[in-house]
């Protein structure tokens, strides 16, 4: 009570069907925070966090009317949370115009690395980028040297593909082919036969993932002398879903051998379950209130929603902000200035607010929450591998100590590992 309010915007795709509905979980995720941080009488003192938010459909269109809605009426707002990608290169470029800081908890897209094009722009979800490292690292792991790219046409995949070779060609790893396709992968993963390709790195949408094991199938391009890397954040049984209605015509059982053994590199977004964080919650303990609130808004606990993986990047974008917030009004005191004079166009305020943000640093339910000079997500990846149709736990790299925790829990379908190109047996 009688507490100034600091307010910030929120964007949220919640509603519509195109891209990432995402803000299903990460809106009500957010709220946990702003609850959190409202209660701690350290953080923000005299103060209270206000949130308004709207649903951007994922859409850049609606995400901008939101964004501009929300700038062109009072109260004022000292930050902006955004969501999917497509938005946030919207909102991201706009942003500077008023001098905003915008923290989005779900965008991936490595497009958003670009400090020339998004200056104030930082997220707390990781580029797509992050697995590339880890790619690497399993490939030098089992002296794959020569490796292929199959990918979907999509900006996201193009982009991640760009980064990956320059690490292949740093690392001395040969791209000996890199195919692409825009809905139907027939001749690409012809071609990959074609070119004897063994290490593959596959690049696309859940739905264009259905299409091309199918392909790998009638090909015959799996089983003991093939490894496939996919990307890890489809849903569990991703590879039997849905093969009617998708008009695949491969049975499960086919789709099944053809997975048998494919690895999958994804970011972690779940802190372990039993470490204590910033917010004294543990994930474990976050999860639980989650699910709560969930329920709350009728989810039946048995559908997850959209953007479940995520929600905790959502309740960290709040602590980063009050976190980020509360060192900016620090620093002005201590120039006789107030954070309540920001208007938009208060610059020094701005540089301060953009400051803090940088030098985040803590522990949150999605792990250590740390950006990189280009605002992007430093963040753990996790490596699994399809074994008897389920997902096994292979191991965990952190980027930044370039450290490989492996568990020694791999299968190889010939009982050895896999090469990456033919074998000629010399006649001696
Ligand atoms: C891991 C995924 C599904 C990647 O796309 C993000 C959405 C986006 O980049 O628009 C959400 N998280």
């Amino acid at each position: 009570g009688g507490e100034r309010l600091l307010n910030i915007g929120g964007i949220f795709p919640i509603g519509g069907s195109d891209g990432w509905q995402g803000g299903q979980a990460c809106q009500p995720a957010a709220m946990l925070a702003m609850e959190d941080v409202n209660s701690r009488p350290d953080l923000l003192p005299g103060y209270k966090l206000n949130l308004a938010w709207n649903d951007s459909l994922c859409e850049p269109g609606l995400g901008a009317a939101v964004m501009y809605d929300l700038l062109y009426n009072l109260p004022i707002k000292l930050m902006l949370l955004g969501g999917c990608s497509t938005v946030c290169t919207t909102i991201g470029e706009a942003a500077k115009m008023w001098n905003l800081v915008v923290l989005s908890y779900g965008s991936s897209s490595p497009a958003l690395s670009d400090r020339q094009r998004f200056p104030t722009f930082f997220r707390t979800h990781p580029s797509a980028t992050v697995h590339n490292p880890t790619r690497i690292r399993v490939m030098q792991k089992y002296n794959w040297s020569r490796v292929a790219i199959l990918q979907q046409a999509e900006e996201v995949f193009i982009s991640t593909v760009e980064d990956l070779e320059v690490r292949c060609k740093d690392a001395k790893i040969e791209i000996v082919t890199r195919q692409s396709f825009l809905t139907d992968p027939t001749d690409a993963v012809r071609n990959l036969k074609r070119q004897d390709a063994r290490i593959v790195v596959g690049l696309f949408y859940v739905n264009a993932a259905r299409r091309v094991l199918c392909e790998i199938y009638k090909h015959q391009l799996f089983g003991k002398s093939y490894v496939w890397f996919f990307i890890g954040w489809y849903e569990d049984n991703w590879f039997e879903n849905h093969l009617e209605e998708e008009n695949l015509n491969c049975t499960k059982e086919q789709m099944r051998l053809a997975a048998e053994g494919h690895m999958t590199t994804e970011a972690l977004m779940w802190n372990k379950d039993n470490e204590k964080t910033i917010s004294g919650m543990t994930a474990g303990d976050f999860r639980v209130r989650l699910n709560q609130a969930l329920m709350e808004r009728g989810f039946e606990n048995r559908s997850t929603p959209v953007g479940y993986q995520e929600a905790p990047l959502a309740y960290d974008a709040v602590w980063s902000v009050a976190l980020a917030l509360n060192k900016t009004m620090e620093r002005l005191t201590d120039v006789n200035k107030s954070i309540e004079e920001f208007d938009y166009s208060n610059k020094e305020i701005a540089d301060e607010l953009y400051k803090a943000m940088n030098a985040t640093q803590f522990l949150g339910v999605s792990g250590r929450v740390a950006f990189s000079n280009d605002g992007d997500r430093i963040a753990w990846t996790q490596v699994e591998q399809m074994i008897d149709g389920k997902y096994n736990k292979l191991g965990y790299f952190d980027v930044q100590t370039d450290n490989l925790t492996w568990f020694n829990r791999e299968e190889w379908i010939g009982g050895k590992v896999p090469q990456d190109r033919t074998i000629v047996k010399r006649q001696l």
